[in-house]
């Protein structure tokens, strides 16, 4: 309670968030409660609720628990009484400072949204960057796949990885038309210029903005021309919309 002594609390044994977080099961169940540290194993078995309530609570900051048995209703004077038997320390931060319940509770969900655990950060609203790219509709980091296909045949699958907006690892899964599959052309073949001028489209875009498939349009600022086979012959437009594909796809997999 607040009109206890400061001298009191100096007395007391100092006990941080992370030692207080060691006990925090019914073999041993430490709370922290108005900034004092309470070792209540024992009592644990004797508290007139199912034990999960007050188990829930072990090894954190619990004033809001202690102050809310039930929303807006505090424990009893007497509860309050019995809690002091249990005493065994005061919370401190990291100085050695006194430790109010605000701050440790701020403290604690701090803890969780960070990787301690290896569990993944929780973003609020304000902060999390993949939730307004979903919003506004722009396209979320991750793996992409799309695929153009025409007469039925699949003739285009390309896969790629946006970073920052940008695009990288940029491969072909599948080329292919009327039967022939380019990426099986020996180096002798007719058509292995058109190969390898897709390759080019592909390294062409490596590493630029995703705006840049637009280029694709028009392949010939992207591809050379190759033993006859012009760089403006290429059917950029079916990568371009296989890319359009894969992006209305969604993210294919996470980073
Ligand atoms: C911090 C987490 C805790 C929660 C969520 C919690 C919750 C509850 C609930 C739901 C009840 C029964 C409802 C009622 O009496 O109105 C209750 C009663 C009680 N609890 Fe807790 N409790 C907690 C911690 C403790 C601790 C640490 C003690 C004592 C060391 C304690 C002592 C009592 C006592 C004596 C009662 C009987 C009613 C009263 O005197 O207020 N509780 N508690």
């Amino acid at each position: 309670s607040s009109d206890r002594d400061a001298a009191d609390d100096d007395a007391l044994d100092s006990i941080t968030l992370d030692e207080l977080a060691e006990h925090d099961g019914a073999e041993s169940c430490w709370k922290a409660i108005h900034g004092r540290v309470y070792d209540i194993t024992d009592y644990v078995p004797d508290h007139p609720t199912e034990e999960e309530v007050i188990l829930e609570w072990c090894g954190r900051e619990s004033t809001e628990g202690w102050d809310n048995k039930r929303p807006g209703v505090p424990h009893s004077a007497r509860a309050e009484a019995m809690l002091e038997e249990y005493l065994i320390g005061r919370l401190v931060d990291g100085d050695g400072e006194p430790l109010e319940p605000e701050a440790a509770a701020r403290a604690e969900e701090g803890d969780e949204a960070g990787d301690a655990d290896g569990e993944p950060a929780r973003l609020s609203p304000a902060e999390d960057e993949r939730l307004h790219r979903a919003l506004l509709g722009l396209p979320l980091d991750g793996r992409y796949r799309g695929v153009f296909s025409d007469g039925g045949e699949m003739q285009v699958n390309v896969q790629f990885d946006l970073r920052d907006g940008r695009l990288s690892n940029i491969s072909y899964r599948h080329l292919a038309y009327r039967g022939e599959d380019y990426r099986r052309l020996d180096e002798d073949d007719d058509l292995y210029p058109v190969w390898a001028q897709h390759q080019q489209l592909a390294e062409a875009l490596e590493g630029q903005p995703l705006t840049a498939i637009f280029a694709l349009y028009e392949p010939e600022r992207l591809a050379e021309d190759i033993d006859g086979y012009s760089g403006a012959t290429l059917r950029g437009n079916k990568v371009h919309s296989a890319f359009r594909d894969a992006l209305n796809r969604g993210v294919y997999s996470w980073p």
